[in-house]
């Protein structure tokens, strides 16, 4: 039975997947007379392949059974999908280079104020959290061809810090 331990998310460690949607080393600019300030560039929303629109969509999520047993990896082909937690709580993102390469699964342990944005054709497991009613906004490509999944003959568990 293969074992995945989540390492922390950083930009530089999910580099290759896509983006991380953080504050943490962004360069704010002051807003609204001073009132706010917004950090800009925070992913790359690529999901207008062949003319579709931008998709905004509110995820309410619920824990799966521990433990986390991995056995299928999804992937957008059309387009990038980024998730936002909306509750400030921790959670988990798992991806890999070839769902049929079980040394290349990584697994990183998310905060509340980290998003991820997959960047097209990124091997990822669907949303994992630790809560109930666990809500996330979520910008990808809604179209029926913009879905690949494969089930793994050798399912991997995550192992929860
Ligand atoms: N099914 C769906 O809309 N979400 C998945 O693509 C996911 O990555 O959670
Ligand atoms: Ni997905």
């Amino acid at each position: 039975m293969q074992r995945l331990t989540p390492q922390p998310l950083t930009k530089a460690t999910f580099a290759r997947f896509g983006d991380v949607v953080e504050t943490d080393g962004a360069a704010p600019i002051e807003i609204n007379q001073g009132f706010a300030r917004r950090c800009n560039g925070l992913a790359v929303i690529d999901v207008t392949s062949g003319g579709a629109a931008v998709n905004i969509s509110l995820f309410e999520a619920k824990p799966r059974p521990l433990p986390i047993e991995i056995k299928l990896m999804e992937r957008h082909p059309l387009g990038s999908q980024l998730f936002m937690p909306l509750q400030d709580r921790p959670w988990l993102v798992v991806v890999c280079d070839d769902p049929r390469d079980a040394a290349s699964y990584c697994a990183f342990a998310a905060s509340g104020r980290q998003g991820v944005n997959y960047a097209r054709n990124v091997w990822h497991h669907p949303l994992l959290v630790f809560d109930e009613a666990s809500r996330f906004m979520v910008v990808d490509r809604i179209s029926a061809d913009n879905l690949e999944e494969l089930w793994l003959e050798q399912p991997l568990f995550l192992s929860i810090l």
